[in-house]
């Protein structure tokens, strides 16, 4: 039997004393949601969002736009809440429909404000090996629940699953600078199972349902899963397998209740630094 690695457990102390600090502030610091279209994935985090944030003492405001929202009006609507001194983060929601860049936005956001560094001046440092400003708060979430299971990175066999830049990419990044040996695989990687199967760190982020079976991991296994996928009965489950998985492995985040809610945590510290910096 597996430990389950409750995201609650890891973030609850902290959460005390960062509603508690911000409490004290003069102002409340604001995070606005920039979302184009309804998708299921997206509404989901937004709402959690704006539960989870407010009643840690944030502002959350959402801008949403019809899924049909052509570039200038986009890119207008950003320029609104990037120059908007009321404003300390923005999230924009990804994936963005296909019809639309997100270029533009990514090369006039304020540094300050990129809570979820999707900007290219962070994201520039975090290729350049510069992890001192803003990490994507799902690949940060990886990291503070790998540091909270005292995992020893050096050396350690590791495969991301997903490659996207919103988490498998800056994630493989920060764990190879802390010097963890790091295969990269996608969906489509050919027998997926035997990639993963002797690795000591399994982190699943491609987005799509029971993709990791109890024959891809060993009983050494820690299984960290980012997926967050819609079941056919509406339910949120993740891409691992998790009743098969768990029974085998040495530890593993569930969904929903792991990784998201620490990332929603991570996010609430991003604005907080936001917040921050723009008052310095
Ligand atoms: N630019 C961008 N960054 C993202 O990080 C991003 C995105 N776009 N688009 C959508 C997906 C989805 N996502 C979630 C994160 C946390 C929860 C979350 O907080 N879940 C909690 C609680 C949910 C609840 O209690 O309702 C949990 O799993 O325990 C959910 C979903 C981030 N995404």
């Amino acid at each position: 039997m597996a430990t389950i690695v409750k995201g609650k457990d890891i973030v609850q102390a902290k959460r005390k004393e960062l509603t508690a600090h911000v409490a004290q502030l003069a102002q409340k610091p604001n995070l606005t949601i920039i979302r184009v279209g309804e998708d299921a994935g997206q509404l989901y985090y937004e709402q959690a969002c704006h539960r989870i944030l407010g009643n840690m003492g944030f502002e959350v405001a959402s801008v949403s736009l019809p899924i049909d929202t052509d570039q200038a009006t986009f890119n207008q609507a950003f320029d609104q809440v990037n120059n908007d001194h009321g404003v300390h983060g923005i999230l924009l929601l990804k994936p963005l429909p296909s019809h639309l860049s997100d270029d533009y936005a990514s090369q006039t956001i304020r540094a300050e404000k990129d809570v979820d560094c999707f900007g290219e001046k962070n994201m520039v440092k975090i290729y350049q090996g510069d992890f001192s400003s803003y990490l994507p708060c799902t690949a940060q979430a990886c990291l503070d629940i790998i540091d909270a299971l005292e995992l020893d990175l050096k050396g350690m066999r590791t495969v991301v699953a997903g490659y996207s830049l919103v988490v498998g990419k800056p994630l493989a990044l920060a764990l190879m600078d802390r010097g963890a040996t790091v295969k990269i695989c996608r969906s489509t990687t050919k027998d997926l199972a035997r990639e993963c199967r002797d690795q000591e760190l399994v982190i699943s982020a491609m987005g799509q349902a029971q993709m990791i079976q109890a024959d891809f991991v060993n009983e050494q296994a820690v299984v960290i899963d980012v997926g967050i996928n819609e079941a056919a009965d509406g339910k949120i489950v993740g891409d691992v397998a998790f009743d098969a998985v768990q029974s085998k492995v040495k530890a593993i985040t569930p969904v929903p209740g792991g990784v998201g809610t620490v990332t929603n945590f991570v996010l609430a510290q991003h604005v907080l630094r936001a917040y921050q910096l723009l008052n310095k």
